[in-house]
């Protein structure tokens, strides 16, 4: 195969597997937003991910971090209206790298690497909070985790292989 035939099939796949860690990362969300809900209106709920005592995502999401990242109530007060549990901007979020996703530009691809690479500062940020603050083991805040450093490689190499891309056929014009 030609160097831009494996160029363009390689930007497919990575496509195809965007795609799918952004509909994981909307659905985590999701799921997190509905624990959240179910607990705050019923202290009984169980969810599928407490496992124990110390491995208990409901903790954690209805703990003062799981709203406004633990940032926004500090500042506006914990019952401003913009401070909404982490899940409503993560699926947002997602939502968002997916839409750059289907766009073929170096200039979308460039925007989605950049919130791509902040989002692993947030994830530390998170997996300092639930290690070093609340003590818990969060299974779906650490799939989270995994899911924004496998996109933020796969964004890495969508930006050079369109740059290799888009030099290519400079030369070949
Ligand atoms: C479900 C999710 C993260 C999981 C979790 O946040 C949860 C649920 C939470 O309650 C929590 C509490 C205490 C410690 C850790 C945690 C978490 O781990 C989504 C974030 C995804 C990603 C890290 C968001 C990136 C945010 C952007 C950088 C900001 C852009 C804002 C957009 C509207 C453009």
């Amino acid at each position: 195969m030609s160097k831009s035939g494996k160029n363009a099939a390689f930007l497919q796949k990575l496509r195809l597997w965007m795609i799918i860690l952004c509909v994981i990362g909307v659905a985590l969300s999701i799921y997190a937003l509905y624990v959240e809900i179910s607990k705050e209106s019923d202290q009984n709920y169980r969810a599928m991910c407490d496992i124990s005592e110390s491995i208990s995502c409901s903790r954690v999401f209805t703990s003062r971090y799981g709203r406004g990242f633990g940032i926004i109530g500090s500042i506006l007060g914990e019952d401003h209206p913009l401070n909404q549990p982490n899940s409503i901007p993560g699926i947002i979020f997602y939502s968002i790298v997916l839409i750059l996703g289907e766009n073929t530009s170096l200039t979308a691809a460039k925007i989605q690497k950049s919130l791509l690479f902040i989002s692993n500062f947030m994830s530390l940020y998170l997996a300092y909070l639930l290690y070093y603050v609340l003590h818990d083991f969060c299974v779906v805040c650490v799939s989270t985790y995994v899911v924004n450093f496998l996109l933020t490689v796969c964004a890495f190499w969508r930006v050079s292989t369109l740059q290799a891309k888009y030099s290519d056929s400079k030369k070949n014009s």
